[in-house]
């Protein structure tokens, strides 16, 4: 189980002034600000789930998930991976966790993968069953031996990720924390690594956490969405529950005879003020209507009403359209704060 309670990291930053007199003045007086990245967020991703961490850009779920795996200590507050404080065990903690980020590699950049893995099997001293079951597995589901004896620092970003995702889960780690581990790869090599979490989340149980902003990922391989906003959890629950909050739901229908699409399209958006309709791809009409001004109900019975229904069907709203109105429509930046005090930069 993975616990955050209150967790709050703030940044703490020179404020640099513009031109040459600006520059220099900063020698002597330097302003900071704060920069809170993660606001007093509190959660619960139980073992053995799924969950995605989402959020807009700069909604400061890396920060959360470098507190989690041990590289930022919080502000304030804490946080608990299977019962320990990652930042003050970090080896402890680094033996139960496999961790890819997109930006940063875990690799060593002048040797091959091989030479790496060889590496990794010494460091969590895997047993060879363990090892050698897992690299059959990256072989069959990511090609790893294409990947051959080049340097790491030598290969495409794709190539490098692939090496990465292995990497992260070459010692069974019971909690894997995968920040934008699909960022490089081709779609081919998107579904092996969804279907490579998956099988080892079914396999062994292993608890994911993944950040994306690649709907598709967090379809395929999520049942939980932990949504933040502004350094705060703003929904936590299945991704069901998710899809739930939308604010809009839709119908889509075929009838036989009776008007065309344009009159038809004319007479619902008559009979259902404030309702959407028009033509879809596949020759249906399709029906948006706010589920604040209509039930389901309501929209199905002024369809039954005026059409003769060869077909109709209500489809899962769409999670990007839900995470859209959650993020507000734009990227909101954390409120900074001036603070005097002494020169100082950057992270914890
Ligand atoms: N080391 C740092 N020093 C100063 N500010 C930082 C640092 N790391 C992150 N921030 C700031 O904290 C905020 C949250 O950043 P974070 O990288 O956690 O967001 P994110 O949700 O992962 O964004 P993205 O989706 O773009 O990766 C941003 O405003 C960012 O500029």
């Amino acid at each position: 189980m993975i616990v955050a309670e209150n967790l709050v990291k703030e940044f703490r930053l020179a404020e640099r002034r513009p031109g040459l007199a600006g520059s220099l003045s900063t020698l002597f007086t330097r302003r900071h600000r704060i920069v809170r990245a993660v606001d007093g967020v509190s959660f619960t991703i139980p073992a053995g789930s799924k969950t995605a961490y989402i959020g807009a850009n700069g909604a400061g779920k890396s920060t959360t998930i470098k507190m989690l795996t041990g590289i930022m200590t919080p502000t304030s507050g804490r946080c608990l991976v299977r019962g320990i404080e990652p930042y003050r065990h970090r080896q402890a903690n680094a033996r139960r966790i496999g961790v890819v980020f997109g930006q940063r590699s875990q690799l060593w950049w002048d040797l091959s993968v091989p030479d790496s893995f060889r590496i990794l099997r010494r460091v969590y001293d895997i047993p060879d069953a363990v090892y050698r079951r897992n690299l059959a597995l990256y072989r069959d589901l990511l090609d790893i031996d294409a990947l051959g004896t080049t340097p790491v620092r030598q290969l495409s970003l794709g190539q490098r990720m692939r090496a990465e995702i292995a990497a992260s889960l070459l010692h069974d780690p019971a909690v894997v924390f995968w920040d934008e581990p699909t960022i490089g790869l081709d779609m081919v090599l998107k579904d092996a690594v969804r279907h490579l979490v998956n099988r080892v989340h079914q396999e062994l149980g292993t608890t994911v956490v993944l950040t994306s902003h690649d709907i598709t990922d967090i379809a395929a391989i999520c049942d939980s969405a932990l949504v933040v906003d502004r350094g705060r959890v703003v929904h936590q629950g299945s991704i069901r529950d998710l899809l739930r909050t939308a604010d809009r739901r839709s119908v889509l229908f075929d009838h036989r005879g009776g008007p065309g699409p344009e009159s038809a399209c004319a007479r619902i958006e008559r009979g259902l003020p404030g309702v959407s309709a028009a033509s879809a791809e596949d020759g249906r009409i399709r029906v948006d209507y706010p589920v604040d001004a209509f039930t389901s109900r309501q929209v199905l019975a002024f369809l039954l009403e005026h059409f003769d229904l060869a077909d109709c069907y209500a489809p899962e709203p769409d999670l990007e359209d839900v995470l859209r109105r959650i993020y507000g429509g734009g990227r909101r930046e954390p409120v900074p704060a001036e603070v005097p005090g002494p020169r100082q930069e950057g992270a914890a």
